[in-house]
């Protein structure tokens, strides 16, 4: 048994491709900033990261955010769809054309409104994928159970097919088709659920693995059943929608909607260790890093929190990694040390 454990696979890096495109949104909620969120994580030294890997890394830079005037619904609380749609539009629109190029597509919020165009764009370059949601929320509302009418808690409900009788026509959405089914779905980490929400996981059968579920499996019991229950054969491409808000407070200070009791940076490093193992995560989503809140401290602890996560998607192993045709240096004349004459 334990001879076993120590015999772990070794594995070199991947030769993966990455395509990084930013998503600057934030009128998917109130709070001005998270649009500096790409920013914010190339600052932090996220492309030298990856390329660290050893991987081929290209960052196609940010979609456009085109703003509109008169952008609120009449009949609706709902905030910016216009603005929204437009994004997700653009947002899709990258993410298709970096996942059809051959790469594994890193999406980088935003507010997680972004979701609706990178889980769409996804869908239309890989339609049987099927989506790890790791978030405090559900993001499930729809237009009429929202009780804040930000789009942020909406995105999921624009693209299950189950929900759509019950999803409100919103100007510049025509363009999204549904695109997953309840099954496609499974939550990690949630503890903050609005009662139309669970209502929603429930009535759909969503999986759903809470912090409660957290608690009292553990983190590998919940990935290992979330990848069992998704894709039981383990042949379906995985898109990762990571809200840094899943992580404690504590470890992602700089975010709107903190909720405590959230994940350790283990429990998230774990998990994308596990999914990165599959081979199969061909898009992420790293969503809600706001540096506009909290002081510096708080914007480097969670853009470090944010890049930690980022590299266990794309073969960072805690257990240590090496690149390919890696051979242990052999001492030549040039660097050879004679012993000194006695
Ligand atoms: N992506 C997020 N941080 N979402 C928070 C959503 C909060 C709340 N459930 C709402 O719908 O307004
Ligand atoms: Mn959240
Ligand atoms: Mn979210």
């Amino acid at each position: 048994e334990f001879s076993s454990f120590l015999k772990q696979k070794m594995l070199h890096f991947g030769d993966r491709k990455v395509g990084v495109v930013g998503c600057p949104v934030h009128h998917g909620q109130a709070k001005p900033g998270t649009e500096h969120g790409p920013d914010a994580l190339r600052e932090g030294g996220l492309i030298k990261k990856l390329m660290g890997l050893g991987l081929d890394v290209h960052d196609y830079g940010d979609v456009g955010t085109p703003s509109h005037e008169d952008d609120h619904h009449f009949d609706l609380p709902v905030k910016n769809p216009k603005h929204v749609a437009t994004a997700s539009e653009n947002i899709a629109a990258d993410v298709y054309n970096v996942i059809k190029s051959g790469r594994t597509c890193l999406a980088l919020g935003g507010d997680h409104s972004m979701a609706i165009g990178s889980i769409f764009g996804h869908s239309l370059a890989e339609p049987e994928h099927v989506v790890v949601w790791v978030d405090a929320h559900a993001d499930i509302n729809t237009p009429l159970t929202s009780s804040s009418g930000n789009m942020h808690g909406m995105p999921l409900s624009f693209l299950v097919k189950e929900l759509q009788p019950y999803i409100s026509k919103l100007p510049g959405f025509e363009f999204i088709k549904p695109c997953l089914s309840a099954k496609n779905i499974a939550y990690i980490g949630l503890r903050d659920v609005d009662p139309g929400e669970r209502y929603i996981i429930e009535k759909l059968g969503i999986q759903s693995f809470s912090m409660s579920e957290v608690d009292r499996h553990g983190i590998k019991d919940v990935v290992e059943k979330a990848m069992h229950y998704l894709d039981p054969e383990g042949v379906k491409p995985i898109h990762l929608s990571f809200d840094i808000d899943a992580l404690d407070p504590s470890l992602a200070p700089s975010t709107g909607t903190p909720v405590p009791g959230g994940l350790s940076i283990r429990e998230g490093n774990y998990i994308c260790e596990e999914l990165a193992a599959t081979g199969r995560l061909t898009c992420v989503d790293i969503a809600e890093v706001n540096p506009s809140l909290g002081n510096e401290r708080d914007n480097l602890i969670t853009v470090n929190s944010a890049l930690s996560i980022i590299t266990h998607c794309f073969g960072g192993r805690r257990q240590g990694t090496y690149p390919k045709n890696y051979q242990i240096p052999i001492p030549t004349h040039t660097n050879h040390v004679a012993p000194p004459p006695s």
